[in-house]
């Protein structure tokens, strides 16, 4: 089940959508998005009741065709919307805690190498976020890229972790990025950038299903 969900994992927040989020959001969820990741932050990203009213519009929007809704970082928030997880990273509120306060909705976890995957599993993690693979526009303080080779070595060393890599991931390195051993991508520019987001959900949506398929 979460390594189905992980597939297309759509992470978006408004600073990264040149028209209108809903409408984004919509036309990524034609597409056949698998996930939905609401990430607000950035220069310019909302705050308090305006982020609070696009997370609830979001989530609608998700609830409405049983597309999982997480939200990164802001634990309260989550909590608040009833939302179906939270995804925190190395610098956020520490995985245990966040376990211990969502009781058993979905966690996701951003790692860099091996011993973060360890240590997020040891915080019972449903998922783990690895990246950036590629060097990316979407994230300013993004940390040293990872490579495809890390999802290798993770997965040698840990055969069954949910793993979704992220990190300028494009059409043209997703069906590498799975062949690598992830079982799926995370992607912002790929789908919100993108001239018929629809379409090109659909492209990426069919190359990760297709190389998942192939094995
Ligand atoms: N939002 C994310 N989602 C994923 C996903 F799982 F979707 F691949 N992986 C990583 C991140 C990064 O989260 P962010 O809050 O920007 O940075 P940090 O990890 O430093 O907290
Ligand atoms: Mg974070």
């Amino acid at each position: 089940m979460m390594k189905h969900m992980l597939s297309l994992y759509f992470v978006m927040g408004s600073v990264d959508c040149t028209k209108n989020p809903l409408v984004v959001l919509d036309e990524a969820i034609e597409g056949g998005i698998t996930m939905f990741q609401f990430r607000e932050k950035g220069k310019g990203a909302l705050t308090g009741l305006e982020k609070y009213r696009l997370a609830e519009q979001l989530f609608e929007r998700c609830r409405a065709r049983n597309i999982p809704f997480i939200v990164n970082d802001d634990v309260d928030l989550a909590l608040a919307l009833q939302a179906d997880g939270i995804h925190v990273g190395q610098e956020d509120e520490a995985a245990e805690r966040v376990r211990d306060r969502i009781g058993n909705k979905y966690l996701g976890v951003s790692v860099h190498n091996l011993t973060e995957v360890k240590k997020a599993l040891a915080a019972h993690a449903d998922y783990v976020g690895l990246g950036p693979i590629f060097p990316t526009v979407s994230k300013d303080d993004a940390k040293q890229v990872c490579g495809l080779t890390m999802i290798e070595h993770i997965r040698a060393h840990e055969k069954h972790v949910p793993l979704v890599a992220i990190g300028g991931i494009t059409e043209q390195t997703a069906e590498q990025v799975i062949k690598a051993g992830a079982d799926g991508i995370a992607v912002i520019s790929a789908i919100c950038r993108a001239e018929h987001i629809c379409e090109q959900t659909k492209r990426l949506y069919e190359i990760v299903m297709r190389t998942k398929q192939e094995g």
